[in-house]
């Protein structure tokens, strides 16, 4: 495992400091070596003679911005200290002091202070324990509303390291430099605004003191490229046939919403799958075809609103013909039969969009106990609150957590960092994604995208919570390759699919 793929609470990246630090390592040298670190990718943004306010907090948070701060004043940058608190840790002390032998100016007050090109957020890291208020809390927002570029140390003073919620206010930064090990907060959704642009500055921790502390297998996991990439494309025997390579079958779309269908067809198109049908309303059955030529697309009975009455697949077909089913885009919660109708089935089942409403209105936990094979969930939040009402999400990896041991199910909470567990509680979280895919459609590809790989894995090693990880980072990175292309607003839910191949290819 590479360091990026691994995440970690305050809990846990205290345990490991603790390790590090009672097997020798100093922890002044330490904090030398961070504050190297981060001075060292700190010049590669900020051009010499600069002004840069340092914003000092009475912990180690504070020590680290004070080692960059005598840093930077060395290699000619304009330094200031702005330090508020009466009494130090130790160590932070002793730095505090040597930068007031060398002349750096330093403040306590707000009022007092120069104008600046570029502010280090030092005041609080993973110690911080309760809300920030008063006079700090005001200089907090003072600096946010200076609109100047802001490098926050470890994370931006204010969030909670393992909820990413704001404690009283925190800092807005412009690039968050994580140390070490990627904190959890920094993954949670809520914490989105305050990080900027995050990335993770590597002091060397030995992997036996993170596996000491977190497990040999990790209980969260970031998903990365590599981690992606380690499955896809999906290797193909030279000789094999279309059966072989997984045979999926849709459930979506009414006359109401006939897109939907055309859509999740067209993610699972990307996905490469063997063979794909597709259960639609009669009447839709020629718009289809002609989108989805090389499909089976079968036509079934209607209700009289034209959604789906019932699932006719044809003769010598059942549900267990399938390698995967996915239902719901589109469904519309017309005929509400139908879900525990497709339960039934024993291959992989991915339930989406109105199949999700239907459960939540039938009762999601006694219906998904019925299921034999494994089951993916993959509400939006709107539908994991009706789905799990009982479930509190402020944290929403906690929430997932509870919500896939309730259900038995693998969930996938879509959203701005959508995370992803089984109901062994182990979690996987996508790091990166676009404001681009908040958008009408784009959920129905990632169905499709995952039906496709879903069915395509059943003689493969791979597991499907890895595969369900793969395609949410697929999906997500297709979106940002696509709007970098086209902008944000050019992601269409179509143009989307068009950009799932060129990903790979890149
Ligand atoms: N984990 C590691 O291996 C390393 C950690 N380092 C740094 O050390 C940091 C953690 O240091 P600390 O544990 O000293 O914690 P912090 O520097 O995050 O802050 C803790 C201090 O802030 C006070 N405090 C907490 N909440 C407050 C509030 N709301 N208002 C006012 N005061 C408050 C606490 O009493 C304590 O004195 C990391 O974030 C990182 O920057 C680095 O120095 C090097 C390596
Ligand atoms: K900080």
């Amino acid at each position: 495992m590479t360091k990026e793929q691994f995440v970690v609470t305050a809990t846990q990246m205290r345990q490991i400091e603790a390790r590090i630090f009672t097997a020798g390592m100093p922890v002044a040298a330490l904090m030398e070596k961070v504050g190297g670190l981060i001075c060292q990718r700190l010049q590669a943004i900020i051009s010499p003679g600069k002004c840069v306010g340092i914003l000092v907090g009475p912990g180690h948070n504070g020590g680290d911005a004070l080692v960059v701060a005598r840093e930077l004043h060395f290699r000619g940058y304009q330094v200031w200290i702005y330090q508020p608190f009466s009494k130090l840790k130790e160590l932070t002390s002793q730095h505090f002091q040597y930068t007031q032998s060398l002349k750096i100016p330093c403040y306590q007050e707000i009022s007092q202070l120069p104008s600046y090109d570029f502010l280090i957020d030092g005041l609080f890291g993973f110690g911080l324990e309760r809300e920030i208020t008063d006079s700090i809390a005001a200089a907090v927002n003072y600096f946010n509303h200076k609109n100047q570029p802001i490098i926050s140390i470890d994370i931006p003073s204010g969030l909670h390291t393992d909820t990413g919620e704001v404690l009283g206010t925190a800092i807005q930064a412009t690039y968050t430099f994580c140390l070490g090990l990627w904190k959890q907060g920094l993954l949670q959704e809520q914490a989105l605004p305050y990080v900027g642009k995050a990335e993770l500055i590597d002091f060397d921790i030995p992997l036996a003191d993170i596996h000491a502390v977190i497990g040999d297998i990790p209980k969260i996991k970031r998903i990365t490229q590599t981690t992606a990439l380690s499955t896809l494309p999906l290797p193909r025997p030279l000789i094999t046939h279309k059966y072989k390579q997984g045979h999926l079958l849709l459930i979506c779309g009414s006359q109401r919403y006939a897109g939907g269908a055309i859509l999740t067809g067209l993610g699972a198109r990307a996905s490469g799958v063997g063979m794909l049908s597709i259960a639609v309303p009669e009447s839709l059955k020629m718009l289809l075809v002609s989108q989805l030529p090389e499909a089976l697309i079968i036509g079934c009975p209607e209700t009289e609103t034209g959604a789906i009455a019932s699932v006719q697949l044809p003769e010598n077909i059942d549900l267990n013909s399938f390698t995967a089913i996915a239902c719901g885009p589109g469904l519309t919660k017309d005929n509400i039969s139908i879900v525990p109708e497709i339960i039934q089935c024993e291959c992989p089942l991915i339930l989406d969009a109105d199949a999700l409403n239907i459960l939540a209105q039938i009762g999601t936990i006694p219906t998904l106990k019925q299921r034999k094979s494994a089951t993916v969930l993959t509400p939006h939040t709107g539908e994991f609150k009706r789905l799990f009402p009982n479930i509190d999400h402020t944290d929403r990896i906690k929430a997932i957590q509870t919500a896939a041991q309730e259900s038995g199910a693998i969930v996938l909470l879509k959203g701005a960092r959508t995370a992803i567990s089984n109901p062994q509680g182990n979690v996987w979280i996508n790091p990166e994604s676009t404001p681009a895919l908040a958008r009408g459609g784009s959920g129905d590809v990632l169905t499709g995208l995952l039906g496709g790989l879903l069915a395509q894995i059943m003689n493969k090693e791979i597991f499907i919570e890895d595969i369900v990880a793969t395609a949410a980072w697929w999906h997500s990175q297709a979106g940002i390759l696509a709007a970098q292309t086209r902008t944000e607003l050019g992601v269409d839910a179509f143009t989307l699919t068009q950009y799932l191949m060129p990903v790979l290819k890149k």
